[in-house]
C-alpha cells in the first residue's frame, strides 16, 4: 500500500525491506546482511552502485550497496574477511514513519555460527532512515556477553559514479592515510582527490562532510562515531579478479566507507557503541 512506510518485499529472490517516505524517497535493505541495495532520494535517481552480476543467497556477500562490516575489517585479525554479519540473515524488528521519513530497523544477535569464530555475546542493529534528499544509516553494537571485547567495523558504501575518471572526492585535505596497495603511509595534500585507477586507502581524521562530485551531481557523505574513511576502487586490473562485477564497472563506482579501524572500539559487558553515515544529495 502506498502509504505504508515499510513493506517486506522481494529483491533478486531475497526478502527485503522496502522503505518509502511520503515524498517518494526510497531505500531497499536485504535481510541478508542488513545490506542496503538501493537508495533513491525524493524526485531523484539511484545513488548507490550495485553490481548487475552480484551474487545473492546463502553465504554470499553482495557486491555493491552498503555491506555491513563487523566485528573485523578486512583481514586485520583472525576472523573471516570483513567479519561475521554481512553474509548472515538479520531480522526486521521495527518499521515506522517519523517526521516525513521511513525508518527500518534490523537486528542480528550472536549465535552458534558466530561463536565458532568469536566467543562474544553481542547484538548489532542497523537503522535506516530515508526521506527527502537524505539517507541515514546507523550501526549500533551492544556487548550482551560476560567479557569485554574490541571490534572494528565499517559501512562499506558503494557510491554510483557516471564516470570515475572525471569524478572527484573533496574533504580529505590534511588527512593521514594508510595506502594498502603501496603498503605505505601518506598525507593528503590537496583537497581534491581524483582517480586514475585502483585505490585502497584508510584515511584518518576526515573533515566533514566529504563530497563526491561529478558533472551535474554531487553526493555528500557525513560520518559520526566512525573515525576513519576507506576509499576503495579495484581499478582496471583489480576488477578482473572480481567474479561478481563486470570489467567496465570499476568506472561506475567508488566506495567511500565510514569505518572504525585504526582505533578499535572496546565495549565492556552491557556497553554499547553507535556510528552513523549520512548521505545527502
Ligand atoms: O571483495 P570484498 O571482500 O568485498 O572487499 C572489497 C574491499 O573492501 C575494502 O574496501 C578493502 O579496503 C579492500 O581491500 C577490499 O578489496
Amino acid at each position: 500500500m502506498s502509504d505504508t512506510p515499510v513493506t517486506l518485499s522481494d529483491f533478486q529472490g531475497q526478502p527485503a525491506l522496502h522503505l518509502r517516505a511520503p515524498d517518494g524517497a526510497q531505500a531497499t535493505v536485504l535481510l541478508h546482511g542488513a545490506h542496503l541495495v538501493s537508495w533513491i532520494p525524493a524526485g531523484g535517481e539511484e545513488q548507490l552502485y550495485l553490481s548487475p552480476t552480484a551474487k545473492y543467497g546463502l553465504g554470499a556477500s553482495v557486491r555493491g550497496g552498503v555491506p555491513v562490516i563487523f566485528p573485523q575489517f578486512n583481514e586485520r585479525g583472525p576472523l573471516p574477511r570483513h567479519g561475521l554479519v554481512r553474509t548472515r540473515a538479520w531480522q526486521a524488528v521495527e518499521s515506522v514513519r517519523r517526521a516525513g521519513a521511513a525508518i527500518g530497523v534490523l537486528r542480528f544477535t550472536d549465535d552458534i555460527a558466530t561463536r565458532v569464530h568469536w566467543k562474544q555475546g553481542f547484538e548489532a542493529e542497523l537503522t535506516v532512515v530515508v526521506g527527502g534528499n537524505t539517507l541515514e544509516i546507523e550501526l549500533a553494537v551492544t556487548n550482551t556477553g560476560e567479557t569485554a571485547f574490541e571490534f572494528t567495523a565499517a559501512l562499506h558504501t558503494y557510491l554510483r559514479c557516471n564516470e570515475l575518471l572525471r569524478a572527484q572526492l573533496e574533504g580529505l585535505q590534511g588527512c593521514a592515510y594508510e595506502d594498502f596497495l603501496l603498503k605505505a603511509d601518506g598525507q593528503q595534500w590537496g583537497d581534491v582527490l581524483t582517480f586514475v585507477g585502483a585505490i585502497d586507502r584508510i584515511y584518518h581524521g576526515a573533515a566533514q562532510p566529504l563530497v563526491l562530485r561529478e558533472l551535474g551531481r554531487r553526493v555528500r557523505v557525513a560520518m559520526d562515531g566512525f573515525e576513519d574513511v576507506v576509499v576503495w576502487n579495484p581499478g582496471d586490473d583489480g576488477v578482473q579478479q572480481l567474479s561478481d562485477m563486470p570489467d567496465e564497472d570499476w568506472r561506475h563506482m567508488l566506495c567511500v566507507e565510514a569505518a572504525l579501524i585504526r582505533q578499535p572500539a572496546r565495549l565492556a559487558p552491557g556497553e554499547d557503541w553507535a556510528g552513523m553515515q549520512t548521505l545527502s544529495v
